[in-house]
């Protein structure tokens, strides 16, 4: 069975005041919760006060990061490998992020070259495809998480998929409050899977897809009753501790 997992996209949000709330909030809202992997990217600058706070607590909260570079080291300014991401304790590293895509062209090769790059030092891509909504408008849904997905695909192997994390965020829905409804996002999610699958019914079969667009805790339940939902990217609603926790709690109830 695919575990679900829950992950918090802090964005460009917060300050040291704000990790350690929302952190102490977190782990008291999910102390006890089991079924569920519940991870929070909070920006990179905040990684080492998430980390120790994490540690301090001795949290199950996993921790990740909302990107990465392409380079190990050297003549790179600004840039963040891997290494660094592990160094503080950051496994779930978010790529292809629309945000991404969009505001810095991160093409679908770009973010192919960061997932290798990634599992190569033994990190968790999440993966994040989706469609606009002119895409959307136009038919072209599973085509372009289809060309998204190839280019992973077709250079690495359908094997690896296996050990990552699909995001399937449907870029009008994100910060809109326009949720896709569950059978909608049903159907692409299983979509997503028959295209993995048409490669490896193994691989399809275990790689864990959230949904991400708009999710908040009066509309979680019905994305985790959908079979081929496995968790959720949260945006806005993952910077209150009480409705992050509420979309994980109802994972774990959901998919128990
Ligand atoms: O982009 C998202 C997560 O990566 C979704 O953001 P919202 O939950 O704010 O729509």
């Amino acid at each position: 069975m695919r575990r679900p997992l829950v992950m918090g996209n802090w964005k460009l949000n917060g300050s040291k005041a704000m990790v350690a709330d929302l952190i102490k909030g977190l782990d008291a809202q999910l102390a006890g919760v089991e079924g569920v992997d519940a991870a929070i990217a909070p920006p990179v600058m905040y990684l080492d006060l998430a980390e120790q706070l994490l540690g301090k607590a001795e949290s199950k909260i996993l921790l990740g990061s909302q990107n990465v570079d392409v380079n190990a080291s050297g003549a790179f300014t600004g840039d963040i490998s891997p290494e660094m991401l592990k160094d503080f304790g950051a496994t779930h590293i978010i790529i292809g992020h629309s945000e991404r895509r969009d505001y810095h062209a991160e093409s679908d090769e770009y973010v192919a070259k960061k997932f290798a790059f990634l599992k190569e030092h033994g990190l968790v891509p999440v993966l994040c495809i989706g469609e606009s909504e002119a895409q959307n408008e136009a038919g072209e849904t599973v085509a372009v998480c289809a060309r998204q997905l190839d280019a992973v695909i077709n250079t690495q192997g359908v094997e690896a998929l296996n050990g990552a994390v699909i995001a399937y965020e449907p870029i009008w829905a994100i910060g809109t409050g326009k949720a896709a409804t569950a059978e909608d996002a049903q159907r692409i999610h299983a979509e997503i899977r028959a295209h993995i699958a048409a490669k490896s019914e193994e691989v399809a079969k275990n790689v864990v897809i959230q949904y991400g667009g708009s999710v908040k805790p009066e509309n979680a339940e019905a994305y985790f009753a959908q079979p081929d939902i496995d968790g959720a990217l949260v945006g806005g609603a993952a910077l209150n501790a009480e409705s992050f926790a509420a979309i994980a709690k109802a994972a774990a109830v959901a998919k128990a």
